[in-house]
């Protein structure tokens, strides 16, 4: 399991030269933890093409195989799970470890929660830090028990009662994750569970239920309020997914292929669920030579191939209400924002606090080290472009954090000089393809030794 890491391994980026040709990124994570997941509960044989290999899949894959569902791999992106049927979960003997993978363990606390079994979770030290209570208030509210050393953090059990309480939730933050926890647990719940949603965030729970056969029904009040209403004790069937690759992944190639002078790059077959969007709507304001083709829809979800041309940016400031389309890709954003005329300005971003690492001041320290004039706001973060020389050797502390350390090496690739991460092990998380894909694109990366204590 991955809880305890390897000792850190820094890496050098320098510059390279224009990334050209046609290239496929690793399939989306959000997705890939909802197929495993909705799989896991399925009656019959859900095959799944195109699953993150990360780290953070990898625990979901062995927390399903603990709660009964037969899951294998046939070859590489392919697998099979076989359902165990709603309200069917097993105890697990061990507690369920899910390293680094945020997202894995709390939609998992609310597919786990309604099930009348108790069950363990744990993680890595940045997943313990992590706070959980915005899933377990609700869970609590639908009947769950949660037993927790440390006020609602990792490591702690849950106890499902033989019978949950159908709740109605407005969500006081907009969170994906919260939101799917407890439609998740809202499965194994007689009766309606109902989530009020006053901003969108991305719905690929919701549209996966459906595909599943699921009594789910999506609505908007008078307020203009997106309803979400969901039958429980329903059967779901299983499904064949296809997994569309990951816009948080593509991301670091769009920005790295606008800022390396010369380059021209598709990248094929990308998720481009409107929730997802919202940094290739802003490096679009910002004059980013962007381009979709061959728009289609694959398993209920819209996907297409990016056509990226290396480009002039310019400053923009990017409205809060964008924030739930973009909420992983301000750390690469601020990269791009380091090369762009003018200022950048990034507002509402208070949720990046509580990430992998408190992305706000990780970007911030990683800029400020490498020349770049960037004010840091309470949830906000400014970033003046343009500089003549960026980049000059420093090593970046990424905080384990996979987002931090990829963008960081964008900035190696696309600056002037040399930029060093203080550990590469993170991007396994999410994107461990990364390096070579880029190799395969011409980048160079070099290993120094162990990083320094
Ligand atoms: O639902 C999901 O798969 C995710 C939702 C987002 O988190 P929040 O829902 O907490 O904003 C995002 O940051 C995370 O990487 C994945
Ligand atoms: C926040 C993220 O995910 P998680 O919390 O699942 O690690 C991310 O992938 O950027």
């Amino acid at each position: 399991m991955p809880s305890e890491r390897p000792s850190p391994v820094p890496l050098t980026a320098t510059a390279t030269g224009p990334l050209k040709g046609r290239v496929r990124v690793p399939g989306d994570k959000s997705i890939s933890h909802r197929a495993l997941m909705l799989g896991a509960l399925a009656i019959g044989e859900t095959t799944i093409q195109g699953l993150l290999e990360g780290d953070d899949i990898l625990a979901t894959v062995a927390a399903m195989r603990a709660f009964g569902a037969i899951v294998s791999r046939t070859e590489p992106g392919h697998w099979r799970i076989k359902g165990v049927g709603v309200g069917g979960f097993l105890e697990p003997e061990d507690a369920i470890d899910f390293g680094n993978a945020g997202t894995g363990v709390r939609l998992a606390l609310g597919l786990v929660g309604s099930q009348a079994i108790s069950a363990t979770f744990t993680g890595d030290a940045l997943l313990r830090g992590r706070p959980m209570g915005r899933i377990l208030d609700p869970l609590r509210r639908m009947g769950v028990q949660v037993l927790a050393r440390s006020k609602d953090r990792l490591p702690l059990t849950i106890k499902g009662p033989d019978i949950t309480l159908p709740i109605e939730y407005r969500l006081p933050v907009p969170s994906a994750r919260v939101k799917s926890a407890i439609l998740l647990a809202g499965l194994n719940t007689p009766g309606i569970t109902t989530i009020v949603e006053p901003t969108l965030t991305r719905d690929h729970t919701e549209r996966m239920l459906t595909a599943f056969g699921a009594s789910i029904e999506i609505d908007s009040n008078e307020d203009g309020e997106r309803i979400v209403r969901l039958e429980g004790r329903r059967d779901l069937k299983a499904q064949q997914i296809v997994v569309p690759g990951d816009p948080s992944s593509a991301a670091f190639l769009i920005v790295a292929a606008l800022l390396i002078e010369g380059s021209d790059l598709t990248i094929e077959a990308v998720l481009l669920n409107p929730m997802r969007i919202g940094l290739i709507e802003t490096l679009v304001e910002m004059g980013g030579d962007i381009a979709i083709d061959n728009r289609r829809t694959v398993g209920g979800e819209a996907v297409g191939d990016i056509r990226v041309r290396a480009s002039r940016l310019r400053g923009v400031t990017v409205p809060p209400e964008r924030a739930p389309s973009m909420i992983d890709e301000y750390p690469i954003l601020a990269i791009a924002a380091a090369f762009a005329e003018g200022t950048t300005v990034m507002e509402g971003l208070a949720e990046l606090r509580i990430k992998e690492s408190d992305r706000i001041a990780a970007i911030a320290a990683g800029l400020l080290a490498n020349g770049v004039t960037v004010e840091e706001g309470p949830e906000s973060l400014a970033v003046t472009g343009g500089a003549a020389r960026i980049g000059g050797g420093a090593t970046v502390t990424t905080r384990l954090d996979h987002r931090v350390a990829t963008s960081f090496l964008v900035l190696g690739l696309a600056g002037q000089a040399p930029v060093t991460i203080d550990d590469f092990g993170s991007i396994q998380t999410s994107f461990p393809e990364f390096q070579a894909l880029m190799n395969g694109l011409g980048a160079h990366f070099e290993r120094a030794g162990p990083a320094a204590a």
